[in-house]
């Protein structure tokens, strides 16, 4: 049989080679291909063809163009076979170039028979040969190569898309049927440009750092779909029928002590087994808190998430985890921080568990430090001392705050305050480590938790769902005419900054995708979402923090919109008269490391963008008067948009 490598496309069911000079279908390709793939006589060895049928090959390559025959022996092909190069073990100007066929396997690459000997291989980067032309598209392999490493993709026509299930920030989430083996699968469709090597770089991290993680509480990534042409990526995800958000919004339902000791736990495991693989998620709360139909709950949405070295000096950035999440270290701006971030956001989700609602809803990074300020206590000198921020980046509340949290959650049992009061310590090294929370009296005291199994069991529920049914239930609380009528455009635009702001039309995605489906993603980001529900046994009946604090209803997802809101400037930008914002607020991308720029407020189709919230820092650290000066600002927007809109 003869081998024909064409450039990127599928054969049918053949598996060919070509090896010659350039074929007339690749020479349109040749800028981009040469330099990886043509041996030092200009002999053009481009693409692989996957074949899709599973029959077996029994292949003797004529080899086409420069003559050479080669000899490969009966190969069984249980699955498509890919074709591979043995790159150099270190990038060389010249490399004796192998080709090896391979089957996948259960996920496993296996080679199969000789190494068809080519000569020399010019200039090829460690692994991007390896990968070259197997299946992958061009602008993920020769970028982010590792993150494919040993996978071959999956073939979207194997999948049949059922419903949509789940709208991300960065993704839209499907179910699906895999129909190969008929099992329902999540497909999570991710947004990013691929021209943008950053931004692919930055979706590659989410891969890499989900293909390091196998745990029974972390979401487990079952393969990639996608193919050489494909501008897009889904990422394929055992199903899980409910969040933590959706589960504890599902109407009468109330998590018993052991429920949510079992929750707790499970969080704790999956989190433990993410720090010992040297992984920070950063981006811990309930929407990401996965759980299937036996109860089982995994830690799902790597995207924010990080490999980390304990032992290394190198800076990470500080704008990550949702606001209502996000530890007091990075809402000050430390770029050296550890594990104790997501132990800080798991202290939040116990305490929203506890006490049924989230504990610090901040509108705003000003907003969020002072709720935590005003819980947690004010920060002592040591504190501020160890703290590894620039001198200017910090304020000190000049009104001292004393820790209330043991009056607040008074009615607690004692080892359920002792590790809330441990999780929510200012001091990072404080919060003890997954590992350690696991082995506290909460977990060896009575009720013990209960199995995953005896978690309540309810029809699927997600902050998806739970959305949806708001969404529905507003919509038929509108009068008539607003329902049946032509919606007025600016109904739905709300000021940053206002207590019940309605809808915000979402346009964010990894960097600028140039390559979005608006239909597919536009969505409504701010919604009502029910606090999380818990047995009131805990509560002590309208006396706790959460009673006497006022909490803003909780419109945005879990507190994203915040957090995308806020943007880290100059002091000297701070709370410019112009920053006030009118019109639609926009959710901006991300910063450095994500594209951040500040919130957008899109006001008559003019975008501009505009700085509600800047960085913690003031001359004189002065927080009072910093958020008074927030204060009036975001008076200020709500009452322009007011304006505008009369
Ligand atoms: N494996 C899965 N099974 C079922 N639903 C899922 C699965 N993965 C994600 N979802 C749903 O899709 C939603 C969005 O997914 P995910 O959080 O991974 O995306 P994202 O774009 O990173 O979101 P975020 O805005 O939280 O960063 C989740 O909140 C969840 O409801």
């Amino acid at each position: 049989m003869k081998i024909h490598i064409q450039f990127l496309r599928s054969s049918g069911k053949a598996l060919n080679v070509f090896i010659g000079r350039f074929c007339s279908k690749c020479t349109k390709q040749e800028d981009s291909a040469t330099s990886k793939s043509q041996t030092t006589d200009g002999t053009c060895i481009h693409g692989l063809i996957a074949p899709s049928s599973k029959d077996e090959l029994s292949a003797v390559p004529e080899v086409a163009g420069d003559g050479r025959n080669t000899e490969v022996p009966n190969v069984q092909l249980k699955e498509k076979p890919v074709l591979g190069f043995d790159p150099p073990r270190k990038p060389r100007a010249r490399h004796r170039l192998k080709i090896w066929i391979s089957t996948r396997h259960n996920g496993i690459i296996g080679r199969y028979g000789n190494k068809l000997d080519l000569g020399f291989f010019k200039g090829a980067k460690r692994l991007s040969a390896e990968h070259l032309n197997t299946g992958w598209p061009d602008w993920l392999v020769t970028v982010a190569p590792e993150a494919v490493q040993g996978w071959a993709p999956l073939r979207a026509d194997s999948f049949e898309r059922l419903s949509k299930i789940g709208q991300g920030t960065y993704s839209s989430v499907y179910k699906a049927r895999d129909l190969r083996t008929a099992k329902i699968v999540a497909l999570k469709k991710v947004r990013f440009a691929n021209t943008d090597p950053e931004s692919v770089r930055f979706m590659a991290r989410e891969i890499c750092v989900l293909r390091k993680l196998n745990h029974p509480n972390v979401i487990k990534l079952e393969g990639i779909i996608t193919s050489p042409v494909s501008q897009n990526l889904y990422l394929v995800f055992e199903y899980m029928e409910h969040d933590l958000v959706g589960l504890a919004a599902t109407p009468e339902l109330k998590f018993t002590k052991s429920q949510v000791k079992c929750l707790m736990q499970q969080i704790f495991s999956g989190l433990d087994h993410c720090h010992s693989k040297g992984i920070l998620h950063r981006d811990m709360k309930g929407s990401n808190l996965l759980i299937d139909s036996n109860g089982v709950l995994k830690i799902a949405d790597f995207g924010l998430a990080t490999f980390y070295d304990p032992e290394s000096r190198q800076p990470l950035t500080s704008r990550v985890a949702t606001l209502w999440y996000r530890p007091p270290e990075l809402l000050l701006g430390a770029t050296r921080y550890s594990a104790a971030v997501d132990m800080w956001s798991t202290g939040c989700i116990f305490g929203e568990l506890l006490a049924a609602k989230p504990i610090m809803p901040g509108r705003t990074e000003v907003e969020q430090i002072h709720k935590i300020f005003k819980l947690c206590g004010s920060p002592s000198d040591e504190y501020w001392q160890k703290l590894e921020v620039p001198p200017t980046g910090m304020f000190k509340p000049l009104c001292q705050y004393n820790r209330c949290i043991a009056e607040n959650f008074k009615d607690l049992p004692p080892s359920a305050l002792v590790l809330l009061d441990n999780l929510l310590a200012l001091e990072p090294e404080a919060r003890g480590t997954a590992a350690s929370s696991l082995q506290s009296d909460f977990f060896r005291t009575e009720p013990l938790a209960c199995s995953p199994s005896d978690l309540p069991k309810c029809p699927p529920s997600k902050e998806y769902d739970a959305r949806l049914r708001q969404e529905e239930a507003r919509r038929q609380r509108r009068p008539e005419s607003v329902r049946s009528g032509i919606e007025n455009p600016r109904e739905n635009r709300a000021a940053y900054g206002s207590i019940k702001p309605q809808r915000l039309q979402h346009t964010k995605t990894r960097f600028n995708s140039a390559h979005l489906n608006p239909k597919d993603d536009q969505l409504t980001l701010a919604t009502e979402v029910q606090p999380l529900g818990f047995d009131s046994t805990w509560n002590n009946g309208g006396n706790n923090y959460m009673d006497h604090h006022e909490v803003p209803e909780r419109k945005y997802r879990s507190g994203r919109l915040a957090n995308s809101n806020i943007s880290r400037t100059k002091s000297s930008d701070m709370f410019k008269p112009e920053s006030t914002g009118v019109g639609n607020i926009v959710p901006a991308s991300h910063n450095k490391e994500m594209g951040v720029k500040g919130p957008m407020v899109d006001y008559k189709g003019k975008s501009k963008i505009v700085n509600l919230s800047g960085p913690l820092a003031t001359q004189d650290g002065n927080i009072e008067d910093m958020l008074r000066e927030h204060e009036r600002n975001v008076q200020e927007a709500v009452r322009k948009a007011r304006c505008i809109k009369s």
